[in-house]
């Protein structure tokens, strides 16, 4: 994002992105508590936001790791218990209610599922700027959060992971290595992962067609 500081400061309609995502969790009364990973210096700053914008549901702030996934394990090493436990990316602020509740129900029924959205584009495999190989992009999908996951099958994939030096890009790839099967619900193109300026663009977009219409 070339930002600066942590893009997940900047503001979206005046409002950070990170509190967009917070609100949609604190908005959903099915949601019973937030684990939020952060990094040591930032932790008040993220504590003085969640007091002026009223968040009221995080449980702990643990520290982040230096990948995504070390954040996520110190985030399951914090939680007591549970049954489902969705993981989301602080910088997809878009999500909506009904996708995770659409995530909530198929994981309570089948343990493990996931938000995706289908490939729109030719998909093509290049190497060394060739084309080795177009792939037949009906079975492919972009993958998305949250994650939805029975909380104890969440915590063996991630302690199997950090025993045996596992880096995946998500949840799913740590519970498919126990063999388990990961299903796939539909979501939204909306839900997307602020990650260059663009995205801002396309972020400020999308809320002013959801505050207009
Ligand atoms: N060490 C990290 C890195 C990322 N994340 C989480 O993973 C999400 C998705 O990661 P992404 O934003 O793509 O990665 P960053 O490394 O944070 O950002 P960028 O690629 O823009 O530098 C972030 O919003 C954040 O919630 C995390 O918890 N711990
Ligand atoms: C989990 C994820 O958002 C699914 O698309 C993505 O894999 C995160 O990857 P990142 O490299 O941490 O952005």
């Amino acid at each position: 994002m070339g930002a600066g500081h942590n893009k997940l400061f900047l503001e979206l309609s005046q409002k950070p992105i990170l509190i967009h995502t917070l609100e949609v969790f604190e908005q959903d009364s099915a949601c019973k508590g937030i684990w939020l990973a952060v990094k040591p210096e930032e932790r008040a700053f993220i504590q003085s936001l969640l007091v002026k914008y009223n968040i009221t549901k995080v449980k702990a702030l643990p520290n982040g790791g230096a990948e995504r996934q070390n954040s996520v394990y110190s985030c399951v090493q914090k939680i007591e218990d549970g049954e489902i436990v969705l993981v989301h990316d602080a910088a997809r602020p878009f999500i909506t209610i009904p996708v995770i509740h659409k995530l909530v129900e198929a994981a309570e029924e089948k343990g493990a599922v996931i938000a995706g959205v289908r490939a729109k584009d030719t998909m093509k495999k290049v190497e060394n700027g060739v084309i080795v190989e177009t792939v037949d992009r009906s079975s492919l999908w972009m993958i998305q959060t949250p994650q939805a996951f029975q909380f104890e099958l969440l915590q063996e994939a991630e302690q199997a992971a950090e025993r045996e030096h596992f880096l995946g890009t998500d949840e799913a790839m740590l519970v498919e290595r126990l063999g388990q099967t990961v299903y796939i619900v539909e979501s939204s193109y909306e839900n997307v992962k602020i990650t260059t300026k663009e995205d801002l663009i396309f972020g400020e977009a999308i809320l002013s067609q959801r505050i207009g219409g």
